[in-house]
């Protein structure tokens, strides 16, 4: 499902109008309708002892319309408009006219009678959150503060209208203070606010409501960012041999580290992947092959320290040649002997390329290489290594992930994975896709080495790059959430995550639209 961003909403209300004639009066009442609908499916409407809180622009009015829809349907309302009649919006005082009329009770709140607010409230089963949609532009203060934590501390199922009210509808940022809202009733498309962090832990519970704004606007080109939904798999035919799964060459390990260059080219087997080589130092050799015998061992010259030599380049370029992608960096360490061979092998490596690890701190040291590269580079960074990629400090990439990502995948002209809950996966042209799956138990050592063989093997079934990306990112998350069903969300480890990485290739084959239900947004 595509994203809306506030601007692009901005752009499909003016055009729903002006082009189809569906004016924003029409979109009001189909967006409180939609809410008071929802507000009868979570709590059952005759007799509810309802509260809408609504401010003065629109997003007050869809609540406005709310209340006059949820009383007519039999249940006893009270509206709360925060802030000045005088400041409304003409259709949000439209609506208060009608509630009005309607002989629904209101009240209007300033920092005298708030206290009355809280008090009322309390008395209430179910509190539509109508205050601020996404026309929020300032931090949240003084009675709207005040009103907000009345919300929060109502114990009332909350309801919130198009966005929790002090969420930022492009960043997911809390703007000072937010409503934590169970449900949240969202117009026309999800807008990223909803989706990324903290904001998605605010919204709840997500319906999307397409309130008849008319399809070609919802499925506008021009909208590029979208939730990251899993495709079809390419089928497994019986006349083929492991070439056709994919040939991957895995660069990977020092003495130090064991388990990374085992998890990504084990878990590149386990996603469907043909054949995996793994290119690591000889000393380690030994011990991983007694781990995982499926996977054909290169053993490499090391430094004093058990790091990857850089006398192995030659080798490794021959081996390169060999492959149909490349996955370089886990458990490399950052020697500076092995950072050098890092980036002269992505410098000069004609294939696909993945970059995980330790192997993007080495080629964040000089980023030229990545910019030169003519076939594909995927960097898998969280936080911490986007930083170090981009220059751009942690608390800034948290405010504004998207259009970070968006700026770095051009610079570095690369298929960029920003991990996190709700791993981003940015593309050069600058389309932005916003995973669903995964859990916090995967946040472990060793998680994002499952990762980057899985975006291997995806590549190996035979998605262009840009899917198997995708594909990868969302097959790893729905590998955790697997796991964390069955042994919870602590039991949640590299091994276990590898190891269910079938079970979801399973399923895609055989019943993507239950899978693709579990992840995918609730529509009205
Ligand atoms: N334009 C349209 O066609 C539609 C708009 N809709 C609703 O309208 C909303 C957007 O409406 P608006 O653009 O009027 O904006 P909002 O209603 O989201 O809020 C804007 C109002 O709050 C004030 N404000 C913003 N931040 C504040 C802060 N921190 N403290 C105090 N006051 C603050 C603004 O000055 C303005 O008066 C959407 O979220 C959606 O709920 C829906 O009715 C669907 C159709
Ligand atoms: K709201």
């Amino acid at each position: 499902m595509k994203v809306a961003s506030v601007s692009d909403i901005k752009r499909i209300d003016e055009l729903a109008s002006a082009r189809y004639g569906v004016s924003h009066e029409i979109l009001m009442e189909n967006a409180g309708a939609a809410v008071a609908r929802v507000v009868d499916m979570v709590a059952g409407v005759r007799n509810l002892l309802v509260a809408v809180v609504a401010g003065t622009g629109n997003n007050g009015g869809d609540g406005l319309v709310a209340a006059r829809h949820l009383a007519s349907n039999g249940a006893e309302v009270r509206v709360f408009v925060v802030g000045r009649e005088d400041k409304m919006t003409d259709l949000a005082r439209i609506n208060l006219a009608r509630v009005r009329s309607a002989g629904i009770p209101v009240e209007f709140v300033s920092e005298e009678n708030i206290s009355e607010l809280r008090s009322e409230l309390e008395y209430s089963d179910v509190v539509v959150d109508a205050l601020f949609g996404i026309g929020l532009n300032k931090p949240v203060e003084g009675v709207y503060r005040k009103a907000i934590e009345a919300v929060n501390s109502s114990g009332a199922i909350i309801v919130g209208v198009d966005i929790p009210s002090g969420v930022n509808g492009d960043t997911g940022q809390v703007m000072g203070v937010a409503v934590r809202a169970d449900y949240t009733v969202t117009f026309g498309l999800p807008k990223p606010g909803l989706l990324l962090y903290p904001g998605a832990e605010y919204a709840g519970e997500i319906f999307v409501s397409r309130i008849s704004y008319p399809r070609a606007l919802l499925e506008d080109e021009s909208i590029q960012v979208e939730t990251n939904d899993p495709v079809f798999i390419p089928p497994r035919r019986p006349d083929t041999h492991k070439g056709d799964y994919g040939k991957a060459l895995f660069v990977a390990g020092s003495r130090q580290y064991l388990g990374a260059p085992l998890f990504s080219s084990m878990s590149f087997l386990l996603a469907g992947g043909g054949y995996s080589r793994l290119a690591t130092v000889a000393s380690i050799v030994p011990h991983l092959g007694s781990k995982a015998s499926e996977v054909v061992y290169e053993p490499l010259a090391e430094t004093a320290n058990g790091t990857v030599a850089y006398a192995n380049l030659e080798r490794l370029l021959k081996l390169a040649e060999w492959a149909d992608i490349v996955v370089v960096g886990p458990g490399l360490t950052t020697e500076e002997e092995t950072s050098r061979l890092v980036r002269e092998v992505v410098a000069r490596v004609d294939k696909p390329v993945v970059i995980d690890g330790d192997g993007l701190t080495a080629v964040s040291a000089s980023p030229e290489v990545l910019r030169k590269r003519s076939k594909p580079t995927v960097l898998t960074p969280h936080l911490g290594e986007m930083s170090r990629l981009t220059g751009v400090g942690v608390d800034e990439i948290k405010q504004d992930r998207i259009g970070v990502l968006r700026r770095a995948c051009r610079d570095l002209n690369s298929i960029i994975v920003l991990k996190g809950a709700h791993t981003l996966v940015g593309m050069p042209d600058g389309r932005v896709y916003i995973n669903l799956s995964g859990n916090p138990g995967m946040a472990k050592a060793g998680s994002g080495d499952v990762l980057v063989g899985t975006i291997a093997a995806m590549y190996g079934l035979g998605f262009p790059i840009e899917v198997a990306v995708r594909m990868g990112v969302f097959v790893h998350g729905a590998a955790g959430d697997y796991v964390a069903a069955r042994r919870g969300i602590d039991g949640v480890t590299a091994t276990s995550i590898m190891h269910a990485l079938p079970r979801v290739l399973q399923a895609l084959r055989e019943d993507i639209d239950g899978l693709y239900a579990l992840y995918a947004l609730r529509e009205l």
